[in-house]
C-alpha cells in the first residue's frame, strides 16, 4: 500500500535562516554543508540555507554560494524562511529579533541560553500563542544532547536531582591549572582563544553561563517555570593552586558544578565550586568536556559526556533541532513535544529552596596563627551548630611563615549554620583573613 508520503510526493525543503555567523553560526554552515546528504535523508526533506544574517563574512566557512544580507531582521521578516536559527547571543537584539520571527510564524533554534534562561517564559508563550516551535539543544552542555535526554528520553521518571559541569572554559581553567599548574588568568586566555569563553568571560568564571543552563535545566527536570533569579551562583575566581593541591591530598576533585534537587522543602538551584571524590566519573571530565548526573527514580544515575563548547561541537546540537523542527514542519503544534517539557498548566513543580536551607558538607581552609589552642576554638564553634569535623590536615608552617593552613572536611549541615560558623571563625584573634569555603558533594 502507498503511504501518504508517496501519494503527496517528496516533501519540500526546509528552509532555514541563519542570524549571527561567529564561531557557532560558522560551524553550523560547515558541518551543513558537509553532511548535507545524511541530515536531509535523516530529516526526510532537503534543509536549504536560504538566507544569513551576517554582519560580515566569516573566513572560517564558506558562504559564496549564500544569500547574506547585512541586516538580520531581513531574515525574521523573509517570507521564505520557516526556521529563523539564532546564534548572535546576548538578550536584547536577540530577543528582539526571536520575538518578531515569531510574530512572523517562524519557528526558533537558539544556542542563547541566556535568551532563555532570562526571557524563555515570555518567548515561550509567545510561540506557543503562534503555534510555532522554540528549539534550544545547543544552549546547554553544547554537543551533548541533554536536552533530548531530560525532555524526552527520561519523561517516564521523577528525576530526582542532576549536578553537572556545564561551563566548557571554566572546567578548561580548573584542569589547566591543577594539571599543568598554569595561572587563572593564562588558561582564561587559552579558553578565549579557542572559542569557548562567552564574550564576557566574566559570564563563565562568575558562574552565570553555568547557571543559565541549569535554570534550563531544572525546568524540564522539576518542571517548573525558568527561575534565573533564583539560583544561588558561586564563581571560580576565588580558586587558588593551593585548593587544588589540599582537595588532591585529601582525595578529591575541584569542579564547578550546577546542582538541582527535589527536596521535600523546594527545589535546590546552586551553581558552585564543589569537591568530587576522585572515584567519581564526573570528577574526572577535564579540559572543555562537559558531563551531567541525572538521576531518575526509575532509570537511577546516568551520565551524558561530551563537549560543551566550540563551533562543530556546538553546530551538532544547533543541527540536531533543525532536523526536529524540519521533520514536523507540517505537524499541528500540540503533537509536537512541549517546550518546555510539560504541556499547558503542567509546571507544578514547587519553589526553589532558599540557599541558607540547603544542607551539604563544606571544605575550609584558615589561615591560623600558629598557637595552641586554635583548633579547640574552630571545633567549639562548629559543634555549638551542630558541625562536625570529619577530616582535618594542618601542615608545619613553611620557615619563617607565621600563619599555618588548616584543611577541615565538615559533616553535612545547613548553609546558614554554617554561614554563621565561619564568621565566628573569622572573627577569632588566632585566625587571619577571610576562611575559604567550599562546598563538598558525594554525588552518589
Ligand atoms: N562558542 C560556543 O562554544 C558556544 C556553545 C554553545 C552556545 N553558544 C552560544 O551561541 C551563541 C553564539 O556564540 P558564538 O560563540 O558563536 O559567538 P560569536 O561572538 O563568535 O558570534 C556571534 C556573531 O553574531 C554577530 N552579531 C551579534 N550581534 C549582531 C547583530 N545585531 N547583527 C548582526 N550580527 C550580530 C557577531 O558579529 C558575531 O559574528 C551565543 O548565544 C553563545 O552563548 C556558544
Ligand atoms: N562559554 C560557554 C560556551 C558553551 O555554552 C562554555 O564555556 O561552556
Ligand atoms: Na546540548
Amino acid at each position: 500500500m502507498e503511504s501518504q508520503q508517496q501519494l503527496q510526493g517528496p516533501r519540500r525543503p526546509a528552509r532555514i535562516g541563519i542570524c549571527g555567523l561567529g564561531t557557532v553560526g560558522s560551524g553550523t554552515v560547515n558541518v551543513m554543508a558537509r553532511n548535507g546528504e545524511e541530515i536531509a535523508a535523516r530529516c526526510g526533506r532537503p534543509v536549504e540555507i536560504v538566507q544569513i544574517g551576517a554582519r560580515r563574512d566569516n573566513p572560517a566557512c564558506d558562504t559564496s554560494a549564500l544569500n547574506i544580507s547585512r541586516e538580520i531582521f531581513d531574515v525574521a521578516a523573509n517570507p521564505d524562511v520557516d526556521i529563523l536559527v539564532e546564534l548572535i547571543g546576548g538578550t536584547t537584539v536577540a530577543r528582539e529579533l526571536v520575538l518578531t520571527a515569531i510574530r512572523n510564524g517562524k519557528h526558533i533554534v537558539t544556542a542563547n541560553k541566556a535568551l532563555i534562561a532570562e526571557h524563555g517564559n515570555e518567548l515561550f508563550a509567545a510561540a506557543a500563542k503562534k503555534g510555532v516551535t522554540i528549539a534550544y539543544e545547543a544552549a546547554v552542555a553544547g554537543g551533548i544532547p541533554i536536552i533530548k535526554s531530560l525532555r524526552e528520553g527520561l519523561v517516564g521518571n521523577r528525576i530526582e536531582w542532576l549536578a553537572g559541569i556545564i561551563n566548557g572554559t571554566g572546567n578548561y581553567i580548573l584542569t589547566e591549572m591543577r594539571e599543568k599548574g598554569r595561572t587563572f588568568d593564562g588558561a582564561l586566555g587559552q579558553a578565549q582563544e579557542l572559542g569557548y569563553a562567552e564574550a564576557d568571560p566574566t559570564f563563565d568564571v562568575e558562574g552565570i553561563d553555568a547557571a543559565h543552563k541549569l535554570v534550563i535545566m531544572a525546568s524540564l527536570s522539576f518542571a517548573i517555570p525558568l527561575a534565573f533569579d533564583r539560583v544561588y551562583t558561586e564563581g571560580i575566581s576565588g580558586i587558588t593552586s593551593e585548593d587544588i593541591r589540599y582537595a588532591d591530598e585529601l582525595g578529591y576533585r575541584i569542579k564547578h558544578l550546577g546542582i538541582g534537587r527535589r527536596t521535600e522543602q523546594g527545589v535546590e538551584l546552586r551553581v558552585h565550586p564543589t569537591l568530587i571524590p576522585e572515584s567519581r566519573l564526573i570528577a574526572n571530565v577535564n579540559g572543555v568536556m562537559n558531563a551531567i548526573l541525572v538521576n531518575g527514580d526509575a532509570v537511577g544515575p546516568t551520565l551524558y559526556y561530551g563537549a560543551g563548547a566550540g563551533d562543530e561541537a556546538t553546530a551538532s546540537a544547533v543541527i540536531a533541532d533543525i532536523v526536529d523542527v524540519a521533520r514536523t514542519l507540517e505537524s499541528a503544534p500540540d503533537q509536537r513535544v512541549p517546550v518546555s517539557g510539560v504541556a499547558e498548566g503542567g509546571q507544578n513543580g514547587g519553589d526553589v529552596l532558599p540557599m541558607d536551607e540547603v544542607v551539604t558538607s563544606y571544605y575550609l581552609r584558615i589561615s591560623a596563627h600558629d598557637k595552641p589552642g586554635v583548633m579547640s576554638q574552630v571545633a567549639r564553634i562548629c559543634s555549638d551548630q551542630g558541625i562536625s569535623i570529619e577530616a582535618l590536615i594542618q601542615h608545619e608552617p613553611a620557615d619563617g611563615e607565621a600563619l599555618v593552613p588548616v584543611v577541615i572536611l565538615t559533616s553535612r549541615a545547613k548553609e546558614g549554620r554554617l554561614r554563621d560558623a565561619v564568621a565566628e571563625i573569622e572573627a577569632l584573634d588566632t585566625v587571619e583573613g577571610d576562611v575559604v569555603r567550599i562546598r563538598v558533594e558525594p554525588l552518589g
